[in-house]
């Protein structure tokens, strides 16, 4: 499994040295939480610091955004220089658009569903993501409880792409830890995000390691 920290439990004045920590441990991809204070209630930052933190890694940038009409600011992370833009199902009546937008720019394009939305909903957009983000939390804050309850959404998914013979790569976010991460890698979870547990510690990559380990002791 590939183990993605996110940067919104980093802390934000030492950010390039944070990424630095979890670049060296190993981690595949650096998620980074877009909040705009409409789509969810909390706001983070906006592209300027994704283009800023560019030069700093070589990590996958997976920028998650939690926007209200994501369509008008995906150019802005293209230009920042992500590797992945996720757009949620929520918020946009434009999913389509929003997703054809991120694949024509010649980016890695990811759907995001809250806990209460189901799967059948994508049924139209599976065949042309990268990647399929199931929220394990609802978003907005880091720190929050594991919802196991999402998992049965990631079997789905699972099963999905073997029947239609899909590509997508299936990510969980929210409540990641050392005891969490076995039931995603259980369910059959590529990629998971980790931010309180790996930078609220005092060796994030400890956890890195940690998180690895623990869902290795699973997969087959
Ligand atoms: O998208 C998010 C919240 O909306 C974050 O990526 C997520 O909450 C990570 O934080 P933690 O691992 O502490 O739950
Ligand atoms: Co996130």
């Amino acid at each position: 499994m590939k183990i993605a920290p996110s940067i919104l439990s980093a802390n934000f004045a030492e950010l390039a040295k944070d990424v630095q920590v979890v670049e060296e441990a190993g981690a595949e991809y650096l998620h980074i939480d877009i909040m705009d204070g409409h789509f969810v209630p909390n706001l983070t930052f906006g592209a300027k610091l994704v283009k800023d933190l560019r030069p700093y890694s070589k990590m996958v940038f997976d920028c998650h955004l939690m926007v209200d009409n994501p369509e008008e600011v995906i150019p802005d992370y293209v230009d920042a220089g992500a590797d992945i833009i996720g757009v949620h199902y929520e918020a946009t009546p434009h999913l389509h658009r929003a997703l054809d937008m991120i694949k024509k720019a010649g980016v890695k394009a990811e759907v995001v569903i809250n806990p209460g939305t189901p799967v059948s909903v994508l049924s139209e957009v599976l065949g042309m993501v990268d990647q399929v983000l199931v929220m394990t939390v609802d978003p907005g804050f880091g720190g929050q409880k594991f919802l196991p309850e999402t998992m049965d959404k990631v079997r789905e998914l699972v099963r999905i792409r073997e029947e239609k013979g899909y590509t997508y790569e299936i990510e969980v976010d929210g409540g990641v830890k050392d005891h969490t991460i076995k039931d995603c890698a259980a369910a059959g979870v590529d990629v998971a995000v980790a931010g309180s547990y790996v930078f609220d510690a005092e060796n994030p990559a400890e956890k890195i390691d940690t998180l690895r380990l623990s869902a290795n002791e699973v997969e087959i």
